[in-house]
């Protein structure tokens, strides 16, 4: 099981890392592993267990989190229905991206920072997706809104690339122009 200890945080050189791809088929081991940071998100967000366990209520674990130099994610995050939705993905690529752009109002956090960073973070608002499903098979997504923000966190991580990287410095609330963003 994971729980909170073997989440690396932020100064780990492996969250700096653009992590190597997958051998496809993955092995048991990858899908184990991949299965097992699904779980994580899944416990996290179960009010008794993330009580017992101390969880911190994770929407997406990038596999360089928990110290795996693998490019793999699993995210479990609930849809417009409200319905959560559990994806494993194993070497994602954006493949195309749509002009607009949006930004949590709220900002971003990580589960591999322990502070909060304030700040807007900016991101593709639709993003379509090639990647592996953990039986090896190619899948492309479509990911719009709070989905696109979550997998582009993810695929971020799998890049050594932290959100606040993407906040400006001197204007955190600067938001950039040219482009149309709205806020989620
Ligand atoms: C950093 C943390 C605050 C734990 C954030 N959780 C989160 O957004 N919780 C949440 C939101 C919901 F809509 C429903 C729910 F059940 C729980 C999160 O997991 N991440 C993932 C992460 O750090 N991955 O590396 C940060 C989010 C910031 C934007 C996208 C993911
Ligand atoms: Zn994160």
């Amino acid at each position: 099981v994971i729980t909170m200890k073997d989440i690396v945080r932020e100064g780990a050189k492996i969250l700096r890392k653009v992590t190597e791809e997958v051998s496809i088929p993955p092995a048991a081991e990858d899908v184990e592993e991949l299965q097992c940071m699904l779980q994580y998100l899944k416990n996290s967000q179960d009010p008794e267990l993330s009580q017992r366990y101390r969880l911190r209520p994770g929407v997406g674990l990038s596999a360089n989190q928990i110290g795996l130099d693998k490019r793999m994610f699993a995210a479990y995050f609930p849809d417009e229905t409200g319905e959560s939705q559990a994806y494993m993905l194993i070497n994602p690529k954006i493949i195309s991206h749509s002009v607009g752009m949006i930004y949590l109002s709220e900002g971003e956090g990580c589960l591999s920072v322990d502070r909060s960073v304030k700040g807007y973070v900016p991101r593709y608002q639709r993003i379509k997706v090639r990647a592996y499903d953990p039986a090896g098979k190619e899948v492309v997504l479509s990911f719009k809104g709070y989905g696109a923000i979550v997998t582009q966190h993810e695929i971020d991580h799998l890049n050594g690339i932290m959100f606040y990287d993407h906040i400006n410095k001197k204007h955190p609330y600067l938001l950039p122009s040219g482009v149309p963003i709205e806020a989620l």
